[in-house]
């Protein structure tokens, strides 16, 4: 083959977008933006990194997705080859400011001072509003910031993507810092943490770095499951967790999944993530999803009538970020043209929101239709106790799907599926997550059949 450094430019840039259905932007753009194509043949790709450390972390950690994201992008499977960098190699790159590395919280727009703790003031127990939905994560939160190390060591919150497990454990944080001025409090999200660990380890930090996280009282770090896969920075964690855990320090732990589902963590470390309390969040209902944008909207003194905010809070169900960002969105347009805020209009506005929602909501039943059409297997079979190979692998995939796509409990899926049990449910997604990492092929077809569950012809 020969190709020209423009094409290696655009097929390593289609590289790093897809790299990004798997991997979070920064640490596409952390590790992957800064190599380079060197050559590329029918069975091998060659790639130039800054320095040794880009080709040990992504050995290390990211092969298998670079791996599938080289397949779609070249039509064929390649081996990645990174030769050895002679010193000084890149080193202008290897110099290049990175992106921020200061917590950055979400915060709809608006500015916000974030301490160097990584505290943001904005996320109060004042601010929170309580609904069944978090009445336990609720309480454990407020037990831990009365009285730190003592009542709940470690604390778990997990839930889906923006329920409030962020917002609970900053409170945590900035109750502790008014209530016991004299503990050092530290936040970090786990991006940071391994971003962190990894400059120290170039730049011979090590100490330093160690000292910031295991010489505070209480560790707040938030997102545990980007550890998934980075066996270096979870040893780190370990020791640290260790080091914290036996000075009777308070350790916090926010995650998308109960520690046992995480498959990709080594045992040592999620067992001890189960040694204090464990606390789900669950999508808010409708009276606290109410309540919610009625806090709101008092914080921004913004005024939306009560039918509207009844629109919002219906048809957006299952992510609290969103239902801010809905508010938000109806409250600029209502600054602007006050007088054509009409139901019509909040429709057209947050059409992309609803449709999301609830103009088509994926159920088990749909999942387990269209995961039985792919796999070629009866329908009941999702129901039935056969366990051969080519019907318990889709059963547990939409068993997996289902606990994406719903709200229901591991109980309520495993009662779906022929009166399964929670365990079995659990096992269903530690099989598929482990899978997911290491089989592309079986992949990209979880990946087609999410693609068709979520728009349906
Ligand atoms: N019960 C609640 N009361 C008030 N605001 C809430 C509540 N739950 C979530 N929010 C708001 O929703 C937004 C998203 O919450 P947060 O970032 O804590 O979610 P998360 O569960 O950590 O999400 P992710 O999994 O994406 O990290 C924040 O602005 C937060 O203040």
């Amino acid at each position: 083959m020969n190709n020209t450094s423009a094409e290696f430019g655009w097929i390593w840039e289609k590289v790093c977008q897809e790299m990004q259905t798997t991997a979070s932007r920064d640490a596409v753009e952390r590790w992957f933006c800064p190599l380079r194509i060197l050559a590329l043949s029918e069975e091998q790709i060659t790639l130039e990194a800054p320095d040794s450390i880009y080709r040990y972390w992504i050995e290390e950690n990211y092969l298998p997705q670079l791996s599938s994201a080289l397949a779609k992008i070249l039509g064929r499977q390649v081996r990645v080859v990174f030769p050895a960098a002679p010193s000084g190699t890149h080193a202008a790159a290897a110099e290049q400011p990175r992106k921020a590395e200061k917590p950055e919280l979400r915060t709809n727009g608006a500015s916000e001072t974030v301490s160097s703790n990584g505290l943001n003031p904005r996320y109060t127990f004042d601010s929170f509003i309580v609904g069944a939905n978090s009445e336990f994560a609720d309480a454990a939160a407020h037990a831990v910031a009365n009285a730190p190390a003592r009542a709940y060591n470690p604390v778990f919150f997990y839930g889906k993507v923006g329920l409030g497990k962020t917002h609970l454990m900053q409170a945590i944080g900035n109750g502790i810092h008014r209530l016991h001025r004299s503990l050092k409090v530290q936040y970090v999200t786990c991006e940071q943490f391994t971003n962190e660990f990894i400059d120290a380890i170039q730049k011979g930090a090590l100490l330093r770095f160690r000292r910031k996280y295991r010489e505070v009282d209480v560790l707040l770090l938030d997102d545990v499951q980007f550890l998934a896969g980075k066996e270096r920075s979870q040893e780190e964690f370990f020791h640290t967790f260790n080091c914290l855990f036996d000075g009777s320090k308070q350790i916090v732990l926010t995650s998308d999944a109960v520690p046992s589902a995480m498959q990709t963590l080594e045992k040592r470390l999620t067992s001890r993530f189960e040694w204090g309390l464990t606390a789900e969040l669950l999508p808010p209902q409708l009276e606290t999803r109410l309540a919610i944008l009625r806090h709101k909207m008092r914080i921004l003194s913004i005024s939306v009538p009560d039918e509207i905010l009844s629109t919002i809070a219906e048809r957006i169900q299952s992510n609290v970020r969103q239902l801010e960002g809905a508010l938000n969105r109806v409250a600029a347009f209502a600054a602007l043209h006050p007088e054509r805020l009409t139901a019509g209009q909040v429709q057209l506005l947050l059409k992309d929101l609803f449709n999301k929602h609830s103009t088509h909501s994926v159920t088990i039943e749909s999942i387990q239709k269209q995961v039985a059409e792919t796999f070629d297997i009866r329908l009941a079979d999702m129901t039935s106790k056969r366990r051969l190979a080519h019907i318990t692998l889709p059963r547990m995939v939409a068993m997996y799907l289902s606990r994406k796509f719903t709200t229901c409990s591991l109980a309520e899926i495993g009662e779906n599926f022929g009166g399964r049990d929670h365990g079995t449910v659990l096992h269903a997604q530690r099989v598929v997550a482990e899978k997911l990492q290491s089989e592309s092929r079986f992949e990209t077809v979880v990946r087609e059949l999410i693609e068709k569950l979520e728009n349906p012809e």
